[in-house]
């Protein structure tokens, strides 16, 4: 469980990206975090792994406060949580089992991962990973040979592999074509599904957000300004929240192919 209590987050610049945040996502939930361009879904994201540190209120997980904990603390509170990022954050030039295994990192001595001395259980466990996200037959490929979908679903597998029990996905899809973004949605609410891993992803585009999401959650302006099930998050009701329409992936593609024809 992941609780937001009073959450505030001022940029030093005096930006406010969250703005008293009171939010509790359940075990197993697949949140989806919607949002205009700068409402703040990064903001939030980060703040549960605290890539961002908040200025004021509390984030606790699982009962203990994230916010608190420090060192070794922080570290294993951290171990349970895998982030997916849209430019795949893989080491490119080491092979795909190797990204995977540095899931295992935080459960092993520096010198022991520096040095690549990974036990069989971890390389196991890697294996698995690579096969649930049905991409084992790369596991000795460099990973700057694969598509990027292919680089998204090995770093699913590396969260998988890490045994996170949240994953936090920071526009997982933005740089993918439809088809490949259906692979990686299709994976992470498999994962969400099979394993009950606690899931929570922004989107950009609210009609991917309708297809996987079990809860939405809005942000304007650092503010949550909607929070319900999919069946809720109508077009009607966006609209009357940010004065348009969310943008639909549907309509980028319109977008492009008017820009294709136009040149
Ligand atoms: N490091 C920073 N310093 C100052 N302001 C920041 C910083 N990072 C983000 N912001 C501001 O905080 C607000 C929320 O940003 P955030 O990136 O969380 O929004 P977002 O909804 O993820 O937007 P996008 O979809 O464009 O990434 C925005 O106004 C943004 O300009």
């Amino acid at each position: 469980m992941i609780e937001f209590k009073n959450v505030s987050k001022v940029y030093p610049n005096g930006t406010q990206g969250l703005k008293d945040i009171n939010v509790t996502i359940e075990k197993g939930e697949f949140v989806v975090i919607v949002g205009l361009s700068g409402a703040g879904k990064s903001t939030f994201l980060r703040s549960i792994n605290r890539l961002h540190e908040i200025t004021s209120g509390e984030i606790i997980i699982d009962g203990s406060s994230i916010t608190e904990a420090k060192g070794r603390d922080l570290r294993i509170a951290r171990r349970d949580i895998g982030m997916i990022f849209q430019s795949f954050n893989l080491v490119k030039r080491s092979t795909v089992l190797r990204n995977v295994l540095s899931g295992r990192v935080g459960y092993h001595s520096t010198l022991r991962t520096v040095l690549g001395l990974f036990p069989k259980e971890d390389v196991n466990l890697a294996f698995n990973a690579l096969e649930r996200v049905n991409i084992v037959e790369k596991a000795y490929t460099r990973s700057d040979q694969l598509s990027g979908g292919q680089q998204q679903r090995v770093s699913i597998a590396r969260a998988l592999a890490q045994e996170a029990k949240i994953i936090l996905a920071d526009e997982p899809v933005a740089s993918l074509d439809p088809l490949t973004t259906k692979q990686v949605m299709d994976n992470l609410q498999k994962i969400n599904q099979e394993l009950g891993i606690t899931t929570v992803v922004n989107l950009h585009f609210i009609d991917i957000a309708r297809q996987y999401a079990t809860r939405i959650i809005g942000l304007q302006a650092g503010e949550v300004v909607f929070d319900g099930p999919v069946e809720e998050a109508t077009d009607e009701r966006f609209s009357e929240i940010y004065g348009r329409p969310l943008e639909t992936r549907e309509d980028e593609e319109v977008g492009a192919s008017a820009n294709e024809s136009a040149e």
